[in-house]
């Protein structure tokens, strides 16, 4: 059963001073993107980013027990998603569908305007390079300093070396990673390894990033710099899909909630809670 819900004045109260706060926060770096104010939800117009339709994923080893069961949802343009759900519910499964790295068994999912059913094998990097991905892992390249990380993604999309050379320090500004251009990943903390993995992720202006457990191997107070830093990268107009664990920040941030429990949508609220007692 899927459920949608909407808060009242109270929440909308709530989600302006967590907003406020994340100003202020995010404030302290780069202001080279434009700022677009969406306190309000966004509206829900237009040709969504994602469309799942009636999507099925059956793996061959778990013949009868769908990862993903009948799921039917859309995202618009600017909206700031969470992903929740129990170990195994169907979160990395979802993403790893949205990217093309799986194809469902059943359904269809639309990004943008493309079937990606239908979609030929040689336009799917044309695909990814509109999907910015951030891991729990970072995945950063260790014998790269921290500005060739981030160069490399605009090197193989075939960038001129006068782009990258302006848009690389502007990302890391914009992550407040400008005084570490030349360090190696593990002469960072996990913390400031993930702002270089966000850095990368969005250093070619993807209008869609996707994130799976981005905080899973953070503490509680660099969790929430990352999120602070993923709203901030949302009010540039970016659509952002979170798939989390992390209660404490889903609880506080108050977006919109997609929930999956075993394969299955249970619950699409705005302005959402975590809501597992587990
Ligand atoms: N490659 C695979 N082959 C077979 N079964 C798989 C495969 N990947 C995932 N599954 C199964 O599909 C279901 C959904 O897994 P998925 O990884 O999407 O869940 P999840 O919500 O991302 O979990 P977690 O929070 O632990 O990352 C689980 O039952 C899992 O065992």
């Amino acid at each position: 059963m899927t459920e949608t819900t909407s808060q009242g004045a109270a929440g909308r109260h709530a989600g302006r001073h967590a907003a406020a706060a994340s100003r202020q926060v995010t404030s302290q770096l780069s202001a080279s993107l434009p700022v677009l104010e969406v306190e309000d939800i966004p509206q829900q117009t237009g040709t969504p980013v994602i469309t799942f339709d009636h999507v099925t994923k059956v793996y061959a080893a778990q013949p009868n027990r769908p990862a993903l069961d009948d799921i039917s949802l859309q995202i618009y343009a600017g909206e700031f998603v969470f992903l929740v759900g129990h170990s195994g519910s169907g979160k990395t499964t979802m993403i790893r569908s949205l990217i093309r790295e799986l194809k469902p068994t059943s359904g269809r999912i639309i990004i943008a305007d493309e079937d990606l059913g239908s979609m030929r094998n040689w336009r799917v990097p044309y695909l990814r390079r509109n999907i910015g991905c951030v891991f729990q892992d970072f995945k950063l390249l260790p014998n790269k300093t921290v500005f060739e990380n981030v160069s490399f993604a605009l090197e193989v999309i075939g960038k001129s070396r006068h782009v990258i050379k302006t848009q690389v320090p502007e990302v890391l500004r914009l992550v407040g990673l400008q005084d570490k251009l030349n360090k190696m990943p593990d002469q960072l903390s996990g913390g400031e390894q993930q702002r270089v993995s966000i850095a990368r992720a969005i250093v070619n202006r993807p209008p869609l990033l996707i994130c799976d457990e981005p905080t899973g191997n953070l503490d509680p107070q660099t969790s929430r710099g990352i999120m602070d830093l993923l709203e901030r990268i949302n009010r540039t107009g970016t659509t952002v899909l979170v798939a989390t664990h992390d209660r404490e920040m889903v609880d506080n941030m108050r977006r919109r909630v997609i929930a999956l429990d075993r394969g299955h949508l249970t619950r699409d609220q705005d302005r959402g809670v975590y809501g597992f007692n587990v």
